[in-house]
């Protein structure tokens, strides 16, 4: 019934399943391949679109660690490519209304596949393009920093606000291990953080079927928490970078961004965690900085998250606080990793932080422990003491 939960990654695409949670589930991904030498596969996964031009679409950075690789493969074996090459120097590519537009002036009458190569941020504007030109698209993964390569949201800046458009799947996916595992230090921490925000996601996600009786899959629970658990079992070895570990974080990311692919929304992966990283985004873009990693945002969101359960446990709803740890325990698992542990840590000011508890609900209308805190009026007294507890 759920058989998708009995198979290795590499033979999950095409799965259709009815799930016990009374939805018929079609995780519609054409092709994916996850492993060392995967891009290896390239020419394989573009071969039904070889009768049209492909436009790859990659930037400086992602250029040297794949995109090069890339391109080379399927021009050696004949196909025809077009190519986006974004150059942002030493800035972050931020994925706004220029780089979406920017990709959509590239395509061309006979174009009949886009392929990404990078991070989230290209994957995203890529997805999102492809999606409303109702056109197929690929990723080539560049670093475990992520869990997107396989949802099927894109978010996004829009007039200054990150909103997360609804999108859909990649054709296919190709995450090379043996590329991903070279990603900066930097990048493997923010997709550490990534996957330890599903902690609080998972939490969030159970309080809202117990509040507000909104729908709840289990089987996407499962595949996040055995994903989590592998992870964790080896993520004190990322800072000597194992390939063990690594492998596991890559695993973890795929199928956490699986688990959104199956409902279709990402609520198993994003709960009020992401809501405090998505603010603190929007007001670094604001301010014309470049943002700090997704993920690394989410990571150190997370304990800070685990208070607001830790202290609503009066009233919360009977065994909701019981699937997150102690705030103090997510703070271990981040530094053992070697990744920013506080909101402090990376930079985010006291003004900042305290605003983003208080104002973070409104990010999306996402039921979550912030709202929960809010309507029982005490949102205002626990952000003042979380603020002082971090911030002295
Ligand atoms: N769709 C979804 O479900 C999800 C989407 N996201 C979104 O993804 C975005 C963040 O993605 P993330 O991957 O962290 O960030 P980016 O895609 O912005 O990449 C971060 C940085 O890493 C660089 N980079 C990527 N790969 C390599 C590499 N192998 N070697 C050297 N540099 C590299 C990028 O270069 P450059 O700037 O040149 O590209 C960039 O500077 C956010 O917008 C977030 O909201 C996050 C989770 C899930
Ligand atoms: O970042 C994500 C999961 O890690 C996607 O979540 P959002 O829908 O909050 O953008």
């Amino acid at each position: 019934m759920n058989e998708i939960l009995n198979l290795n990654i590499n033979e999950m695409a095409q799965t259709e399943f009815d799930c016990s949670c009374g939805r018929h589930h079609n995780f519609e991904i054409h092709d994916l391949a996850v492993g060392p030498g995967a891009i290896q596969k390239l020419p394989e996964f573009a071969a039904p679109f070889k009768d049209g031009q492909i436009l790859m679409v990659y930037d400086n950075n992602t250029f040297k660690a794949a995109g090069k690789q890339a391109r080379d493969l399927l021009t050696d074996a004949g196909f025809n490519i077009k190519e986006l090459y974004f150059d942002r120097g030493s800035d972050i590519l931020i994925p706004d209304e220029s780089v979406v537009g920017r990709i959509l002036q590239e395509i061309e009458a006979d174009t009949k596949l886009i392929i990404a190569v990078g991070g989230g941020s290209l994957n995203d504007s890529c997805k999102y393009v492809t999606c409303r030109t109702k056109m197929p698209y690929m990723i080539v993964g560049t670093a475990p920093s992520m869990d997107g390569y396989v949802s099927d949201g894109a978010p996004l800046m829009s007039a200054g606000r990150k909103i997360s458009y609804p999108a859909h799947l990649a054709y296919a996916v190709i995450c090379d291990t043996d590329i991903m595992k070279l990603a900066p230090q930097e990048l493997i921490q923010a997709g550490f953080g990534d996957v330890v925000g599903k902690i609080t996601a998972l939490t969030d996600w159970d309080l809202s079927v117990k509040v507000t009786g909104e729908y709840r899959c289990e089987t996407t629970v499962e595949l996040v928490r055995r994903a989590l658990n592998k992870c964790f079992e080896k993520s004190d070895q990322l800072p000597q970078r194992d390939g063990d570990a690594i492998n596991a974080l890559i695993e973890a990311l795929i199928l956490t961004g699986v688990a959104m692919a199956l409902v279709r929304v990402s609520r198993p992966a994003s709960g009020a965690e992401h809501m405090l990283s998505h603010y603190w985004e929007m007001d670094y873009i604001a301010r014309g900085l470049n943002p700090i990693h997704h993920g690394t945002q989410v990571g150190t969101a997370t304990p800070v998250i685990a208070r607001f359960f830790e202290k609503l446990s009066d009233i919360l709803p009977e065994g909701t606080g019981q699937l997150c740890p102690p705030h103090e325990e997510i703070e271990k698992l981040l530094r053992d990793a070697g990744a920013p542990v506080t909101p402090k840590d990376i930079g985010i000011s006291k003004e900042l932080f305290h605003a983003s508890l208080m104002e973070g609900y409104k990010v999306r209308p996402r039921y979550s422990v912030l709202k929960f805190a809010m309507d029982n009026g005490r949102l205002e007294q626990i952000a003042d003491e979380i603020t002082t507890e971090i911030y002295g």
